[in-house]
């Protein structure tokens, strides 16, 4: 006997459009135990994705899927909507490479009417797709579902601008778990949390349940009438003032609520804002209690939960600059630490809870954490922005205008650079070198183990203008960091092997490892760069001069990357040796182990080794 009859049966959207009622709570059932075991046995995102279980059942089954779009913000949310969208045995693949992706994705399903993963543009995207529909006269409901998290996103707010004056048929779902990865920060936080506790809408809630409890027969009836009685109820709301029809909150666990209010917004024309509260780990006790532990999870036991405390394990990058950050502070009181949204995954958990009034979570607002760093390091802090690569590149402007241009010692550790695997294509930290080198008045440093990062950091607190320092996720060699901190000279890189052979191996950050592991049988010279800006230009052409093959490595697009200026520097100094250069293709690289994609895209030591060889015979 199965543990998921119903589940089974579900081979797309239509099928649960002819569910009733009592099927549809018992999909949900289903579903939530279906997902809970599968993620457990590949890893995700969990937390969220149990949360959004009955709004998924109660999307496919009102809204005419695909024809009708939905826009999933962020996207890491979306497992229960694959499962029902003919996905369900493809979840055993997981984020693995050529399996199933964890985000949206148009070449994946039609289902998928837009890929997401960077957070905020649902509502943009959504609109977009509205106002397509009626310009072709198309009779189309388009809707976007985006999370609290998300909404205190810049972006989002652009498009609410928006779409309040186009009278296009737009519905915005605002799924308020109060909750981003971490608790969630701002204004809007608390805004949305009076509106949740508004005297009006509980004292008429109040009154309402009275009355169904002396005449249960009136359920059916006051439930529809509710949802009009809330429009009426809840005072004028920011989301009103955008142009909106606000309706909520409701409970988005109870489908009795969800059916019928989407039934009733599905025919109401322009646009409209549903604020669904629900809980993040819903129906999972141990994540309902930790939901930042179970937003992104690793394999584990779900029936007895993910073992924390276990210490051992490499020390990651993350890690070293964590310890980084909180030696620095104590040495330093002008230390200022700024992430977007993202605490835990830069490793500034203990840094909050040390330096609370030096530590500052903005949300999910990157373009706002560059400026507002910029802000603080006129008036002479130093603000250190914690950011993955991948997010740096929604605040490039307020880089190059804001920092670079202004010369300002804005600091950023760069966490996630390079191919971080089962995230995928908009995660990969794969563009920052090419996106960085291209800036006036920037340094930026490439380490090459954990040892060097915690120096290179200390490297960019001291130097007086901007400065990047780039690190893969998870470990490094295994380079135990040295507890003191010495400077490192600007534009300083260092020669680890001196070889007689043809070729020499320029390696930046990580790639200094299979460069070292192939070096031998070539005997190449291999330096560790050190610095992708400013170049060590002298060690360069001293090695151009001396082997008749240049080859830099590097973690990053081929296109404008450090290898690019390795060449650059070789070429205008008139030196005959040739460049290969060894880095990422100009496609998107997909998800799925990182030791599959480095091999994949040549950047293991096998490709490596298979590279320089081919290269020499030419
Ligand atoms: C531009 C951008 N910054 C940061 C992230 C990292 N991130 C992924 S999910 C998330 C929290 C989202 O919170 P919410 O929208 O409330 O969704 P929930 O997880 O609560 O369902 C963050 C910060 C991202 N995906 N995109
Ligand atoms: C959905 C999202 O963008 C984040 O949860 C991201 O997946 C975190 O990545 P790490 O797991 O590398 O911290
Ligand atoms: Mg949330």
């Amino acid at each position: 006997m199965s543990a998921y009859p119903l589940l089974e049966t579900i081979d797309s959207p239509a099928t649960v459009r002819a569910l009733d009622g009592r099927q549809l709570a018992q999909l949900a059932t289903e579903l939530r135990a279906f997902l809970l075991e599968s993620v457990s046995r590949t890893g995700g995102h969990l937390s969220s994705n149990l949360g959004t279980v009955e709004l998924t059942v109660a999307l496919h089954h009102v809204y005419n899927t695909p024809h009708d779009r939905i826009v999933w913000d962020v996207g890491h949310q979306t497992y229960a909507h694959k499962v029902l969208t003919g996905r369900r045995e493809g979840m055993a693949t997981l984020r693995q490479y050529k399996g199933v992706s964890g985000f949206p994705r148009r070449c994946e399903s039609e289902y998928d009417t837009f890929g997401t993963a960077h957070s905020s543009t649902s509502i943009s995207a959504a609109l977009g797709m509205a106002v397509a529909a009626k310009a072709l006269g198309q009779r189309r409901h388009s809707i976007a579902v985006i999370g609290d998290g998300a909404m205190t996103a810049g972006m989002a707010f652009e498009a609410l601008n928006n779409a309040g004056v186009e009278d296009a048929d737009l519905l915005v779902i605002l799924n308020d778990n109060d909750m981003s990865i971490s608790p969630p920060v701002g204004a809007l936080n608390k805004y949305l949390t009076r509106l949740l506790s508004g005297q009006t809408y509980n004292a008429a809630r109040r009154a309402g349940a009275k009355v169904l409890e002396l005449a249960p027969s009136l359920r059916e009836f006051a439930k529809r009438a509710e949802e009009h009685v809330k429009g009426m109820i809840t005072p004028g709301t920011l989301f009103e003032e955008f142009g909106f029809h606000y309706y909520g909150p409701i409970d988005g666990h109870d489908l009795d609520a969800l059916i019928p209010t989407l039934e009733n917004l599905r025919e109401l024309p322009g646009p409209k804002f549903l604020h669904v509260i629900t809980k993040k780990g819903y129906g999972y006790k141990l994540a309902e209690a930790d939901p930042i532990l179970y937003h992104g999870v690793g394999k584990f036991d779900h029936v007895a939960g993910i073992q924390t405390g276990k210490g051992g394990g490499k020390l990651t990058y993350t890690q070293v600059f964590g310890d980084w950050l909180c030696d620095m502070a104590a040495r330093c009181d002008k230390l200022m630490a700024v992430t977007p949204a993202m605490r835990e995954g830069s490793g500034m958990v203990r840094f909050a809870e040390e330096y609370p009034k030096r530590y500052f979570d903005v949300g999910i607002a990157e373009q706002h954490a560059l400026t507002f760093a910029a802000g603080m390091a006129c008036e002479g802090v130093k603000p250190v922005v914690a950011i993955y690569s991948t997010f740096l590149q929604r605040a490039y402007d307020q880089l190059i205008h804001d920092v670079c241009l202004q010369n300002l010692p804005v600091m950023m550790a760069l966490d996630r650079a390079g191919l971080v695997g089962a995230d995928g294509a908009t995660h990969h930290g794969a563009f920052d070198l090419s996106y960085l080198l291209c800036l006036p008045n920037i340094v930026v440093m490439t380490p090459s183990d954990e040892n060097e990062c915690r120096q290179m950091l200390y490297t960019a607190y001291l130097h007086e203008g901007p400065s990047a320092v780039r690190y893969p996720r998870g470990s490094g060699p295994g380079v135990v960091p040295q507890q003191d901190m010495t400077a490192i000279e600007i534009g300083r890189g260092e020669l680890r092997r001196a070889g007689e052979g043809d070729a020499a191996l320029l390696a930046f950050g990580a790639m200094l490892t299979p460069a070292l592991a192939v070096a031998d049988e070539f005997d190449a010279s291999v330096a560790n760069m050190r610095f992708a800006k400013p170049l060590d230009e002298a060690l360069v052409l001293e090695l151009a001069s001396k082997h008749r093959l240049i080859v830099t490595l590097e973690e990053n697009a081929l296109i404008g990357g450090a290898g690019s200026e390795v060449e650059r520097v070789i070429h205008n100094a008139g030196l005959s040796c040739r460049v290969l250069r060894i880095g990422l293709p100009d496609r998107f690289v997909d998800h799925g182990d990182p030791s599959l994609l480095y091999a994949e895209v040549g950047l293991d030591a096998a490709g490596v080794r298979a590279q320089v060889a081919a290269a020499l015979q030419r």
